[in-house]
């Protein structure tokens, strides 16, 4: 149980070394020897020391939590388990709806597997154990509740009870009509407009989190949208070294790993659940692009869809299109992983989108093609060691975009070329949420794997329990999502599992050798049988013919076959 911090502003002189301990044991390989010296320390060196640990490195961003456990007693308790009260319970001292029945306060479980080579500075980076650096206790919901409080629903199911099944339908957004096409970007601006109603983000490091001062925490507000980016940008964020360390990289926890696809996955259902909250209409529904429609033309990137070209500067948005307004979050990266500051609500640039813009890179001026999706379906394995951005005939690997087979560094296909194409916010990993085009890109990559889970007809035993980069093993928490969901969780049909469903025409497949060479084999099979059975039926017919006039009637009736003799000479 991380200790509890109230004490530390208690000025209680015990608290203080206690308070070191607890860090010397939570940061393993990182200061333990100073740490456990400081301990000896008299109080009143103490809070030097922490403070000159922290602003030498020790990395304790905090990252987001609902709004109630950003408090300061929940920070000090390590317990993040709001309730209910008084919206669905009666009972002030409700935790996750237990008065209700939906759930109860327990123990987060973390993953223990070991990580691949790639991330080599175990104990530097928070992230690591998602969440346990920040707590320890979460709600844990009964049945088909859900939620940081349990007072929601699992995914697909709707009702004060939850007992009423919901799946939305992900639909080609070139195939709503001109009404479906002005409620979807209406919703997409509400929700860049409207405070995330449960969210916070954290702005300042651990150190400061709390301001004794003010006697508040330091949280900021963000809208729902720029919550999506926000989520995406920690999840890609270095590890941040310290003052004038830098940040180091190897380590990435929604990409170039098994969890690009279910990191993503659940990145999309928080937001399209986050959007029928907001329209209180639970059948919205994320549309799709089809990107995989080779060429350089973006066939979405008109006014009454994700905005035109500008005639005013190529790499901008037509004015005509709301998205012109909106502006970008996250992007002072330098910033972040020089000075140690992380992304807040602060917007600064607009949409910078140039599609097939990229002169020079001529590989990344035309879209993947169709038949790019239909190989990358037959790819018979998940994904393959060492579940990397260079595994070969791993379906994971080529539907992010690196093409099955051997790995090129430099070629580029499906989702990564997809991003690349947009040439602008849409193609810069630590922003590129910005750009709304990367939802529909994203719904279309979900949208290919929950086919290839369908034709494929895997289990979980296919995605990787161990030796994956940090943060992609089977039963990792994905961060940094709250409440605690972990990759295995979304490894699942969509349709029957998480709440929605495609509407979408895949290339036939094209069938394996061995179905050839058996489709081959039982039509000739049936065509000799065939051949076989016209003949026998010919011969057996010109055998009953000449039996009619066959000797034994003659033999057994003589005369008449002079009677046929004569009839023959007659004519
Ligand atoms: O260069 C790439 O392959 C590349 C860029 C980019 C941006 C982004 O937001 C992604 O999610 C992936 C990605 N890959
Ligand atoms: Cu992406």
């Amino acid at each position: 149980m991380p200790l509890a911090l109230e004490q530390l502003w208690t000025g209680n002189p015990d608290s203080c070394h206690s308070f070191l301990l607890e860090i010397a044991t939570r940061s393993v390989g990182t200061y333990p020897v100073a740490t456990w010296f400081t301990i000896m320390l008299p109080y009143k060196y103490c809070w030097f020391y922490i403070t000159f640990m922290v602003f030498l490195h020790y990395d304790l961003v905090f990252a987001q939590f609902p709004r109630q456990c950003t408090t300061q007693q929940a920070l000090l308790s390590g317990e993040c388990c709001p309730g209910l009260f008084p919206l669905q319970s009666p009972d002030p001292n409700d935790q996750c709806g237990s008065t209700l029945g939906r759930g109860q306060c327990a123990p987060i479980t973390i993953d223990s597997h070991p990580h691949g080579p790639q991330y080599q500075l175990d104990g530097q980076d928070d992230r690591e154990q998602w969440p346990i650096r920040y707590f320890n206790r979460a709600c844990r919901c009964n049945g088909r509740f859900y939620g940081y409080n349990c007072g929601s629903c699992k995914p697909g199911w709707v009702g004060d009870n939850c007992d009423q099944q919901s799946v939305a339908v992900r639909r080609n957004i070139l195939d709503l009509n001109q009404e479906e096409r002005r409620r979807f970007i209406e919703a997409m601006d509400l929700a860049k407009n409207t405070i995330h109603p449960d969210f916070v983000v954290a702005t300042r490091h651990f150190a400061e989190i709390i301001d004794p001062v003010q006697n508040t925490t330091n949280f900021e507000n963000i809208s729902i949208y720029d919550f999506f980016v926000w989520t995406h940008y920690y999840s890609v964020s270095k590890t941040f070294l310290g003052q004038g360390q830098g940040s180091a990289g190897g380590i990435d926890f929604s990409h170039e790993g098994p969890a690009f696809i279910t990191w993503h996955r659940y990145h999309l259902i928080q937001l399209e659940r986050d959007i029928q909250a907001l329209l209180q209409n639970p059948s919205f529904a994320l549309p799709y692009w089809n990107f995989a429609i080779g060429g350089n033309q973006c066939d979405i990137c008109t006014d009454d869809l994700m905005g035109a070209r500008s005639n005013f500067d190529s790499t901008l948005l037509s004015p005509n299109s709301v998205f012109s307004q909106w502006r970008v979050v996250c992007e002072n990266v330098e910033d972040y992983e020089s000075l140690g500051t992380i992304c807040n609500n602060t917007r600064g640039s607009p949409i910078r989108r140039n599609p097939a813009g990229n002169t020079a890179r001529p590989m990344v001026q035309r879209l993947p093609e169709p038949e790019d999706v239909a190989l990358c379906l037959e790819v018979g394995l998940f994904d393959t060691p060492p579940f990397f951005s260079n595994s070969s005939e791993s379906f994971r690997n080529t539907v992010e975009g690196h093409p099955s087979g051997q790995y090129d560094p430099i070629v580029r296909s499906l989702h990564n070329l997809a991003h690349l194409f947009l040439n602008g916010t849409g193609g810069q990993t630590h922003i590129s949420p910005n750009d709304p085009m990367f939802v529909l890109l994203h719904t279309f990559t979900d949208a290919v794997f929950d086919e290839w889970l369908r034709r494929h007809n895997v289990d979980s035993s296919q995605y990787p329990l161990e030796n994956a980069p940090i943060g992609h093993n089977r039963q990792y928490n994905m961060v940094p999502f709250w409440p605690p969901v972990t990759n295995n969780e979304m490894f699942v049909s969509a349709p029957e599992n998480l709440g929605y469903a495609y509407e979408v025409q895949w290339p036939s497949q094209t069938l394996s050798i061995t179905e050839m060479i058996t489709i081959a084999v039982v039509s000739a099979l049936v065509l000799v049988a065939i051949i076989f059975a016209g003949t026998s039926c010919i011969v057996s017919r010109r055998r009953r013919k000449n039996e009619a006039f066959q000797p034994l009637l003659a033999e057994s009736y003589p005369r008449y076959a002079e009677d046929r003799e004569e009839n023959t000479q007659a004519v």
